[in-house]
């Protein structure tokens, strides 16, 4: 027997829908603060003389709707590698990577290591791992590393996802349901581990590459980890997040509009001002799709757990859908509080709402309804959608 809808499931290997069993977050602790971003920013980067630059960043800093962001590299960090502060003129590669190799699987652990409390069985019952992150590019990869720091079995089943981008955060949710319901017992760790190490660069020389300015007011660095399963075994495991289905898709003629390139100068990113419209334009037919098969047509019915790319496509993704303006609280507040942390967003954002739906004493993890949709949006422009059905509260 199944829990979605009181339905019955089709039989799986694993004999019921895979789950969210635990989440755990993690943040480097150097703290800063948006209303100040843009002179520390172009401070560190020896670029105050670029005052009308710095005049327009401020006002994209404050439109932003950011409060902090968490970044590994300090001032003094940066003062230390002076390499990775100019726009595009030194090949840093090296540097960014170095770090990166060795703090992706470090953080991620960090995030894991809450969600396994979290979860509560030996660390040697997870089955298999999937490691997600834009750089740190090794071998053996991140996800061999973070085995060894987390101590988990040398049998542990590993799949390693680098440069995905923003939508993977919905990838990872769709490759563990898989593997949670085609293997009995299996057990998938999840980790999304983001650094913007890769990336960070001074100020542009004038306008032309401003979507490289626009990254640095938005992204930041943070780690998520999950633990997915069926079959949770009473009083032991407790499941909050069913997912019921999930789907892919590209949006047409968006090739452009977000694409990055790894090379010597590290990740360089452009992003279109079309960007938001794209999103918008096309996110109602990822809801019906995922949606009708359930007789769900009204979104203000679900609960909403919607990648943070910028505030424009939150509110161009508000307007469009005639959301009500409750529907986007957790993923406005998480985009507040941590800025946009690539594929690791969405599961802070899911950590807010069943956390919050606990402190309200509502029926169910998901704000007190039944069903949600996680939306992850990347380069592609790709659309990752996933349903998910939320569990009462009290059994
Ligand atoms: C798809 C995904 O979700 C995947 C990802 O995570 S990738 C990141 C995706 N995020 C984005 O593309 C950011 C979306 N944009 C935003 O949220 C908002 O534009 C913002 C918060 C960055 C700025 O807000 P705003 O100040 O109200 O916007 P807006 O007035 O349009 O732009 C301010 C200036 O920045 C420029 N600008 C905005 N987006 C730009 C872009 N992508 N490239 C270059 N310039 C851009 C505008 O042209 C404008 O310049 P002028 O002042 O010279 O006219």
């Amino acid at each position: 027997m199944g829990s979605i809808n009181g339905t019955v499931h089709k039989k799986n290997k694993a004999g019921g829908p895979a789950s969210l069993l635990a989440i755990g977050t993690a943040n480097p602790p150097n703290v800063v603060y948006q209303d100040t971003f843009a002179d520390y920013f172009f401070r560190v980067t020896n670029s105050d003389g670029k005052v009308e630059l710095k005049e327009k960043f401020k006002r994209v800093c404050e439109k932003s709707m950011i409060r902090k962001r968490h970044f590994l590299l300090t001032e003094e960090k940066l003062k230390e590698n002076p390499n990775l502060c100019s726009f595009m003129d030194h090949a840093s590669l090296n540097t960014r990577h170095d770090i990166m190799v060795e703090e992706v699987p470090k953080l991620g652990a960090k995030a894991a290591t809450k969600a396994l409390e979290e979860w509560g069985r030996p660390r040697s019952e997870i089955t298999h791992i999937i490691f997600c992150s834009r750089g740190g590019v090794d071998l053996p990869g991140a996800d061999y590393r973070i085995i060894k720091l987390l101590g988990l079995s040398p049998s542990t089943k590993r799949v390693m996802l680098y440069m995905q981008g923003c939508f993977a955060g919905g990838s990872v949710l769709r490759i563990a349901k898989d593997m949670a319901e085609n293997n009995e017992n299996a057990r998938v760790l999840i980790v999304c581990a983001e650094l913007t190490v890769i990336s960070f660069r001074g100020p542009c020389k004038d306008n032309e590459n401003f979507s490289n300015m626009i990254g640095q007011a938005i992204f930041a660095d943070g780690a998520a980890a999950a633990v997915v399963g069926a079959k949770p075994i009473p009083e032991v495991e407790t499941p909050f997040f069913e997912i019921v289905s999930t789907h892919q898709y590209i949006l047409p003629e968006t090739e452009e509009q977000i694409t990055a390139h790894l090379r010597e100068e590290g990740f360089t990113f452009l992003l279109n001002n079309q960007v938001p419209t794209s999103v918008s334009m096309h996110i109602e037919k990822t809801l019906v799709k995922a949606f009708s098969p359930l007789g769900i047509s009204d979104w203000n019915s679900l609960f909403f757990v919607t990648h943070p790319g910028g505030r424009a496509i939150l509110d161009q993704i508000e307007e469009k859908l005639d959301l009500k303006p409750e529907k986007l609280r957790a993923t406005r507040h998480m985009f507040s509080e941590f800025g946009n942390m690539s594929s690791a967003s969405v599961f802070f954002i899911m950590d807010e709402i069943r956390k919050r739906s606990i402190a309200d004493g509502l029926r169910t993890f998901g704000e007190g309804l039944d069903y949600g949709v996680l939306h992850g949006f990347g380069p592609g422009i790709t659309v990752e959608t996933v349903v998910l059905f939320a569990l009462p509260l009290h059994t």
